[in-house]
C-alpha cells in the first residue's frame, strides 16, 4: 500500500447543498420494490442461472411479494430471450406484477428487447447508457451533446417501438449508469432528454445508481435530494435508486436515497449482484420492519428463502448476514446470554420487542430460540442455563447455574469446541451423576412433631439402612445419612419442579448441602416421586465430594 494513497486516490467532492432536509426526514412507508436479481444478480454469477433455476427464483420473487421484477436482459442470450417469452407465453406473470427487462442504448438491442415482450400486459423497458466522465471518455469515446443524442435516438426507438403495441401498458425506465460518479447537471440533462424523448406528462421511472460506490452515503443522499428537486416534471417521476456495495454501504445509501425524496430502490434478495454485490433487498426491507413499518414482503420463512436463493444463485449466504445468516440470532459471549435470558423471562404477550442484543423477534422470520443461545468458552452461566431449561426443561438455581458453570468451563478449556444443548445434558449428568442413583424405598411415619424416616438405599456399590427423624420427610432423610455417614450434612437451599406431562410426569429436585462445615455442593434427583426424587437429590451431592467416597470406602 502506498504511504500517501492522496497520490493515486481522489476523495469524492461534496455536493453544494446547504440547505438539504434528507437528515430530518423519516421513512414511514415502504418504497416500491425492484428485485433485480434475475438481471444484475444473474449477470454476476459464476454460472449463471439456467432456466430452471430462473423459474424458481421468479416464483419465489412473486411468492414475497415483489410487483415489480427485472427479469433479464434479453438481448444478452437466448436463454434470457426465451425466459421471457416462457414467461409471458405460459402466463407466469400474476396480474398485479409488472416484469422489466433491461437493454443498452444500442438500436439492434433495443429491437430485440422489445421483441422479446411481444403480448405481454405490462412491462417497464429499461434502457441505460453511462454518463460519467471516465465512461465517456473511455468507454463511448462521446462529448456530452453526444451522449444526450444517443438517449435522444434510443428512448425515440423505444417509444416508437412500444406505441406499435399499444396491447401492451408500457412504462420507460431510464438510468444514467455511474450516476455517483458523473456531475450532476450532466445526469439531470440526462433524465431530462429521457423524459422529453419518452413524452413529458407520461409517467417515467429514472433510475440513479451508484454503479460502483464511491462516496459515504450521505453524498448520495445529496446528490439525490439536489435532482429530486430540480426535474421539471417531478409528479410524473419516480425516482428510483439502484445502489451497488462496493465500500460495505448499499443499505446505507438506499435509506438515506429514500429520506431523500427516492420512492424506489433496486436491488438482490441477500446482496447478490456485481462485486461486493448489489443493495440487499433483504437487509433494507426488514430495517423498515424493525422500525414498526411494514415492508410489504414477507420474510416469514427466512431459512426457505435463502435455500432457494442459494439454490438458485450457487453460492451461499454468509453466517452473519444480516437477518438470514446461520449465527445472526446466536450468543456465544456470557454477558450477552444473560441479558437475554433474563430478558425473556421478563417479557409478556403483546409487549413491545426490548430483547437485549436480539432487534428483531427471530420468530417473525421463522427462526426459533433455540439458536439463540450457543455455549463456547465465551460463555456464561446464563447461556448454559437457558439451554439445558429450553431443551430439557431444567430450572437450575442461579447457585447452581454458577456451580454447574464452572463444570462446563472446565470442559470447554479441555475441548476448547462449542458445547450443544445435548453436550450439556450429558455433561450435567455426568456431573451430578442423579441417574447411577438408585431409586430408594423407604418408609415414612408423621409423628407428633414431625416425621420419622426409614430407607433402604444403594451407596456407593453397596445397600445401605439408614433411619431418622426431623420436622419433615427430607429433614428426617438428612438426619438419617449423616448418622449413617458419621457427617454433618445440612440442606441449604431446596427447589424442586415437575418436568413432563400427565403420567410422564417428573418431579426434578435441587438440593444446596453443607458438608461437616466446609464444603457446599450441589445435588440433583429425579424420580416420579417427589419425596424419592429429594433423597435421591441428597445422594447425588454426596456423592460429588471426594472425601464422603473415601470415607466410606
Ligand atoms: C452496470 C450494469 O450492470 S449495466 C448491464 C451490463 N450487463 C451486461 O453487460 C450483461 C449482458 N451483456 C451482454 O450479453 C453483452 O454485453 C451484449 C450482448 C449486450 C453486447 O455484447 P457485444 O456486442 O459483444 O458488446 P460488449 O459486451 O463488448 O459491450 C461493449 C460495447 O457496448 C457499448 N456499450 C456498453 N454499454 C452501453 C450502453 N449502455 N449503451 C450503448 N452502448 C453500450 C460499449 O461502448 C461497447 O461498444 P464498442 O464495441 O463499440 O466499443
Ligand atoms: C442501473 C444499471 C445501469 C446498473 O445496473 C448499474 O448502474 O449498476
Amino acid at each position: 500500500m502506498l504511504q500517501n494513497p492522496a497520490t493515486k486516490y481522489r476523495p469524492t467532492a461534496p455536493v453544494r447543498l446547504a440547505d438539504r432536509t434528507w437528515p430530518d426526514a423519516v421513512i414511514k412507508k415502504a418504497p416500491i420494490w425492484l428485485s433485480t436479481d434475475l438481471r444484475d444478480g444473474n449477470q454476476a454469477l459464476i454460472e449463471p442461472m439456467d432456466l430452471q433455476r430462473k423459474l424458481r427464483m421468479f416464483d419465489l420473487l412473486v411468492r414475497i411479494g415483489f410487483k415489480e421484477i427485472e427479469v433479464g436482459f434479453p438481448a444478452a442470450s437466448q436463454v434470457e430471450f426465451d425466459f421471457v417469452r416462457k414467461l409471458i407465453d405460459e402466463g407466469r406473470i400474476p396480474d398485479d406484477v409488472t416484469i422489466q427487462v433491461m437493454t443498452p442504448a444500442r438500436e439492434e438491442l433495443i429491437a430485440r428487447t422489445i421483441e422479446s415482450l411481444h403480448g405481454a400486459r405490462k412491462a417497464i423497458v429499461h434502457v441505460y447508457n453511462a454518463v460519467a466522465p471516465v465512461w465517456r471518455d473511455v468507454v463511448f469515446g462521446m462529448s456530452v451533446p453526444q451522449v444526450m443524442a444517443l438517449i435522444e435516438r434510443s428512448v425515440g426507438q423505444i417509444k416508437r417501438l412500444t406505441d406499435a403495441q399499444p396491447e401492451t401498458d408500457w412504462a420507460l425506465q431510464y438510468s444514467p449508469e455511474v450516476f455517483c460518479m458523473a456531475e450532476l447537471e450532466v445526469s439531470l440533462q440526462a433524465c431530462e432528454t429521457a423524459i422529453a424523448a419518452w413524452g413529458s406528462g407520461r409517467p417515467i421511472i429514472l433510475n440513479l445508481p451508484t454503479t460502483v460506490e464511491n462516496s459515504t452515503p450521505n453524498v448520495f443522499a445529496d446528490q439525490i435530494e439536489w435532482m429530486c428537486r430540480r426535474f421539471a416534471d417531478r409528479p410524473h417521476v419516480v425516482v428510483s435508486v439502484h445502489p451497488h456495495n462496493d465500500r460495505g454501504t448499499g443499505t446505507a445509501s438506499a435509506e438515506l436515497a429514500l429520506m431523500a425524496g427516492a420512492a424506489r430502490v433496486e436491488g438482490c434478495l441477500f446482496g447478490n449482484g456485481e462485486r461486493t454485490g448489489n443493495l440487499d433487498l433483504v437487509n433494507v426491507a426488514l430495517n423498515l420492519y424493525v422500525q414498526g413499518v411494514s415492508p410489504n414482503l414477507d420474510f416469514s420463512d427466512i431459512d426457505v428463502i435463502r435455500a432457494e436463493v442459494e439454490h438458485c444463485n450457487q453460492l451461499p449466504v454468509h453466517p452473519r448476514h444480516p437477518y438470514a445468516g446461520d449465527l445472526v440470532y446466536t450468543s456465544f459471549s456470557g454477558s450477552h446470554q444473560d441479558a437475554i435470558k433474563k430478558a425473556f423471562a421478563e417479557r409478556r404477550d403483546g409487549d413491545v420487542w426490548a430483547i437485549p442484543y436480539l432487534p428483531i423477534d427471530p420468530k417473525d422470520l421463522g427462526r426459533s430460540y433455540e439458536a439463540v443461545i450457543r455455549v463456547n468458552s465465551q460463555s456464561g452461566k446464563g447461556g448454559i442455563a437457558y439451554l439445558l431449561e429450553s431443551e430439557y426443561g431444567l430450572q437450575l438455581p442461579r447457585r447452581l447455574q454458577i456451580e454447574f458453570s464452572r463444570a462446563v468451563q472446565r470442559e470447554m478449556d479441555a475441548s476448547g469446541k462449542e458445547l450443544t444443548a445435548g453436550d450439556l445434558w450429558r455433561l450435567f449428568q455426568r456431573e451430578y451423576r442423579f441417574q447411577s442413583v438408585a431409586a430408594p424405598t423407604y418408609r415414612m411415619q408423621e409423628q407428633e412433631g414431625g416425621f420419622s424416616l426409614q430407607a433402604s438405599l444403594q451407596w456407593q456399590g453397596g445397600p445401605m439402612e439408614v433411619e431418622g427423624e426431623g420436622t419433615g420427610p427430607i429433614d428426617a432423610f438428612v438426619q438419617a445419612i449423616s448418622s449413617a455417614l458419621d457427617r454433618r450434612v445440612r440442606v441449604l437451599d431446596y427447589s424442586e419442579h415437575a418436568i413432563g406431562e400427565g403420567a410422564g410426569a417428573k418431579a426434578v429436585a435441587y438440593m444446596e448441602m453443607r458438608i461437616d462445615d466446609c464444603r457446599t455442593v450441589y445435588g440433583v434427583g429425579m424420580d416420579a416421586n417427589i419425596v424419592s426424587a429429594s433423597i435421591r437429590a441428597i445422594l447425588s451431592g454426596l456423592q460429588r465430594v471426594p472425601q464422603m467416597q473415601a470415607a466410606v470406602a
